[in-house]
């Protein structure tokens, strides 16, 4: 390679800092190519002082851009801008923190007040008139009976801290409840029960419980109460059918009349 070609690449790769430069030796020729940037409206966006021009050439049409604040202005204005996104942000997030521990506290009082509604025979709970319960204390196996019996001795005095929050009970979504089931699939086994419950349920006034729930059939099960029960149920609308199939409630002896009744 030409000694003095090759020194007039080096200079021009100096000066040119920021172009891509590909070098290659083809036989005894040498190559130079070099990518511009696609053009960009740079002018209406940087001061010209931005713009410088590339290499000994002064006439030449690409240019470096001097990275730099030299809009003090604009730049102030974009820092105002990401502050205030920055903090409209984390508040947001702070109050949706807030909100989730406080929906926390309301269900654990509900629970509570259920419990103590329920160790009074279902009658309520003096000053918390929205909060009732449809708890039957008979369905209480006899070891919570004690627990409860300890809970309503506690004085109640409304903790349900923050009305303002929680103006009616409605913490999950308003219109939906666990229902307990309308219907049950009780057999028999391994003759297309599910099949059966899936295609009900495609009809929009079916919900179905998620999986088997064995409550009749099931001493441990059916020993946690109608509570328990409601609980494995699905959120359902008002007016939607509630379905559970545990097909083990055919044949299981455990299944009586009376239990399902
Ligand atoms: N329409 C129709 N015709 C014939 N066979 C059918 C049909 N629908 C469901 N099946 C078969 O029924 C088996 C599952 O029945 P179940 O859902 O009642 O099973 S289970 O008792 O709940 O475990 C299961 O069979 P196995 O795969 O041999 O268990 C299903 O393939």
């Amino acid at each position: 390679m030409d000694l003095s070609l090759s020194a007039n690449i080096l200079d021009i790769r100096k000066s040119m800092r920021t172009k891509l430069c590909v070098l290659g030796n083809n036989n005894t020729q040498t190559t130079f190519l070099s990518f511009s940037p696609p053009s960009l409206p740079l002018h209406r966006w940087l001061p010209k002082s931005a713009m410088r021009p590339v290499g000994p050439d002064a006439s030449h049409t690409d240019c470096i851009l001097v990275v730099g604040v030299s809009r003090p202005k604009l730049a102030v204005v974009f820092l105002t801008i990401m502050l205030i996104s920055l903090f409209l942000t984390f508040h947001v997030l702070y109050d949706s923190a807030v909100y989730n521990i406080q929906a926390a506290q309301a269900i654990t009082e509900r629970h509570r007040l259920r419990l103590l509604s329920s160790a009074n025979g279902g009658s309520g709970v003096v000053g918390v008139g929205s909060v009732t319960s449809n708890m039957n204390s008979n369905h209480l196996p006899e070891f919570i009976k004690p627990a409860a019996a300890a809970l309503a001795a506690i004085p109640s005095s409304n903790q349900i801290s923050h009305p303002m929050v929680f103006p009616s009970n409605r913490v999950h979504f308003p219109k939906t409840s666990r229902r307990l089931p309308q219907a049950l699939i009780i057999g028999v086994r391994k003759c297309g029960t599910r099949a059966l419950l899936e295609m009900l349920y495609l009809h929009p006034r079916i919900q179905k419980a998620g999986g088997e729930v064995h409550f009749f059939d099931r001493d441990e099960n059916y020993m946690k109460g109608l509570e328990w029960y409601r609980k494995k149920m699905p959120h359902s609308f008002r007016g939607q059918i509630t379905i559970e199939k545990s097909p083990s409630y055919f044949v299981s002896p455990e299944v009586s009349e009376l239990k399902v009744m």
